[in-house]
């Protein structure tokens, strides 16, 4: 069973080439963002994450809400096992799918064939698992001959097709998106947007970043509102949903 829990979770950055004499407050600032505080040799540290505790099962579509800064994104990536906790615990069971960043590892030297290949051992399909699924994503992505240039020849429509239609193959567990991707022109837009209800509608678990109220309404489930890099409020869309969006 799939589930995920964290249990007082930080995640702190620490900045090389700034001291805690630059910020306006000697102890602690906070503005837009993470908070921002000194370590004992005045170095400081971008506190990301700080206390995080929640625990996501089976069915939880959730939205990660919150002002530019929050922490949505830092989120993200300590529930894609990117970034590990500096402190605290964090248990992630299950087969993740991320759709951060699509096009991460697409080469432009490369063919578009190529790329499927590529792209597809990054999001960790063997070689012959790809080989199975190449002619759906070329017939999803109507590339074409086009498969056959380098990537570099392609217009940035036709490589974020290829990019969509190779990162939207596999089916995890847990899937974890920045934002709802729309991609391509209208046509491709409509078979984008089927292809990603399907994608979510099949998946156990649902992490999305969002400043959408309208997807947080017809996706999500839950929403964990983030302030400051600490949550502010957590519970069903029907709550959560009017305390922050007003
Ligand atoms: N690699 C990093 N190094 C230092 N600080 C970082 C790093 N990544 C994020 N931060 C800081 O962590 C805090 C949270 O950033 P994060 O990107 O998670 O916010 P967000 O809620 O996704 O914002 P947005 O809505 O603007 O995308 C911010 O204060 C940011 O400055």
């Amino acid at each position: 069973m799939a589930h995920i829990s964290f249990d007082n979770v930080s995640i702190e950055f620490p900045i090389f080439n700034a001291t805690g004499r630059s910020l306006t407050s000697s102890i602690l600032k906070v503005a837009t963002g993470g908070k921002l505080d000194a370590d004992p040799n005045g170095r400081v540290l971008v506190k990301a994450l700080t206390d995080i505790s929640f625990s996501l099962r089976e069915g939880d579509k959730v939205a990660l809400l919150g002002h530019n800064g929050a922490g949505k994104s830092t989120m993200l990536r300590a529930l894609g096992r990117v970034y590990a906790p500096t402190k605290g615990t964090a248990e992630i069971v299950g087969e993740i799918g991320s759709l951060i960043d699509i096009s991460l590892g697409i080469n432009p030297e490369a063919t578009g064939r190529e790329n499927v290949y590529i792209r597809g051992q990054l999001l960790g399909l063997t070689k012959h698992e790809i080989s199975e699924k190449y002619s759906e994503i070329v017939e999803f992505a109507e590339l074409g001959d086009f498969m056959e240039m380098p990537v570099r020849t392609y217009s940035s429509g036709m490589h974020l097709r290829l990019a969509f239609a190779v990162s939207t193959v596999v089916r995890p567990e847990i899937l974890l998106m920045d934002e709802w991707l729309s991609v391509g022109d209208a046509d491709f837009q409509h078979k984008a947007e089927d292809r990603l209800r399907d994608l979510v509608s099949g998946t156990k678990i649902l992490a999305i970043a969002t400043h959408s109220r309208e997807l947080v309404e017809s996706v999500c489930n839950r929403a964990i509102w983030l302030e400051h890099g600490q949550i502010k409020m957590d519970g069903p869309v029907a709550e959560v949903v009017p305390a922050y969006f007003g």
